[in-house]
């Protein structure tokens, strides 16, 4: 039975961008606070046996790391259901959001993958030369936003766990070309959500996202225009497009370039094998591979969205021995676990495999099948710490230990951390 108003004393952090307290001998989850706060929260939702959740509606004693929050919108003084989501770190100073992403990860793999482990949460960029770095409060990153749109039309963030849009005025995430660009006070009836795009290369665009249109019982996706834009990282340009996948904070394409190309043990490095990019996008992390290892590399990129494929094909034109794979990479990896040949599966045993899977991770049988192929070495690149903790104990299963790890603040103000893993067998 939901309660108005209870006391809960927070005692640690859990993953989604949820604090844990203790209620009637429950866990409940409870955002906008963190450990060492109590609050005044709401039980929200008792539908579940092993927890609760819960909202907090004001700070009775507040942790010495609480901050004014960097995005008024978003502050614990507005109502729940009126307080801006995607920035839900926002009330926390910036080094101790990255203490606790490092905890959300060292308690992933101590809980979900039984690895005894300790990771430095570092800033995006702090190992690229060059660039500017990241800004002392963690904001001005937001290389892309989508703004939901409400049914008047008017746009903003869903509240956190809600499909209520809230309006706002200002984007402390965005880089200052997003925030400049965004159209606010415009009307958008009809469509399903705004996308406000800045690139490296210097264009900005505002996309309009048209409502699906429900036909009978089918729902039907409008099909837009494809825009293409350019992306720097280094100097190296990519071409995509505007709506298609490109890693979001201005320095992250650069920092995960970066981390891959150090996580690679050269040594385990094999030019000519079967090299792999699973879920490659427009071939970014194949191209690091490229820099790194020279003209003569192998490697293989495999991409489920056909439009990302097009451009990964001309992004890794330079390298011979690369290409591009339109294929769901659990069709494409079970396939070839099920039909190499011997020749082929010899040059799998000596390949490098790039795993960049979306938050759900690559699963069991992904992971199943890579290990049935059996590469020299994968490196895990994950932006979901359970994820990756799972799929890890997956491939422990398969005789693959862990061995560098490094952990990479690219979402600053919000739960999200990313994380790049280097196993071999
Ligand atoms: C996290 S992004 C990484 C993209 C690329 N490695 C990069 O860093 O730019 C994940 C990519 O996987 C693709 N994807 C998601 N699920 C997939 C699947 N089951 N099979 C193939 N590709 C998939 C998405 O379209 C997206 O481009």
């Amino acid at each position: 039975m939901p309660q108005d108003d209870v006391e809960l004393e927070i005692t640690n952090v859990a993953h989604g961008g949820v604090f844990v307290a203790r209620f009637d001998g429950r866990v409940v989850f409870v955002p906008d606070t963190m450990p060492g706060e109590r609050i005044r929260a709401r039980i929200t939702d008792t539908t579940h046996d092993r927890f609760w959740r819960a909202e907090t509606l004001s700070v009775i004693d507040a942790a010495p790391e609480r901050q004014a929050h960097l995005w008024p919108a978003a502050s614990v003084e507005k109502p729940p259901s009126k307080r801006a989501g995607g920035a839900e770190f926002g009330h926390i100073r910036l080094d101790h959001q990255r203490e606790l992403k490092r905890r959300v990860i060292v308690d992933a793999l101590a809980r979900m993958a039984k690895i005894d482990r300790d990771v430095t949460v570092e800033p995006a960029g702090a190992a690229v030369a060059g660039v500017e770095p990241e800004s002392p409060d963690g904001s001005g990153w937001r290389t892309r936003v989508r703004l939901q749109v409400a049914p008047d039309g008017a746009f903003g963030p869903f509240a956190s766990r809600s499909h209520h849009v809230v309006e706002v005025d200002d984007l402390p995430l965005a880089t200052e070309r997003v925030a400049e660009s965004a159209p606010f006070g415009q009307r958008f009836a009809g469509a399903e959500s705004i996308d406000v795009v800045a690139t490296t290369g210097g264009s900005a665009h505002v996309l309009v996202n048209d409502a699906p249109v429900k036909r009978g019982r089918r729902t039907i996706r409008p099909r837009h225009r494809p825009m293409l834009v350019r992306e720097r990282v280094g100097d190296r340009e990519f071409q995509l497009d505007a709506r298609g996948f490109w890693q979001v904070h201005r320095l992250a394409a650069a920092t995960l370039t970066e981390a891959v190309q150090s996580a690679v043990d050269e040594a385990l490095f094999d030019p000519r094998a079967a090299n792999l990019d699973l879920y490659g996008g427009v071939g970014l992390l194949a191209a690091a591979i490229g820099d790194r290892f020279g003209s003569t590399v192998r490697i293989t990129s495999v991409e489920g969205d056909e439009t990302a494929t097009d451009h990964a094909a001309e992004n890794l034109a330079e390298w011979i021995g690369a290409n591009a794979v339109t294929e769901r990479v659990e069709r494409f990896v079970t396939g070839l676990a099920a039909e190499a040949s011997p020749a082929e599966r010899s040059r799998f045993r000596a390949a490098t495999v790039i795993l960049d899977p979306p938050r759900s991770g690559a699963g069991r049988a992904v992971v199943d099948a890579i290990a049935e192929l059996s590469p020299a070495q994968v490196v895990y690149v994950a932006c979901d710490p359970i994820a990756l903790a799972r799929d890890l104990a997956t491939f422990a299963g398969h005789g693959y230990e862990l061995g560098s790890l490094r952990a990479f603040d690219l979402f600053p103000n919000t739960h999200h951390v990313e994380a790049v893993a280097m196993l071999s067998r």
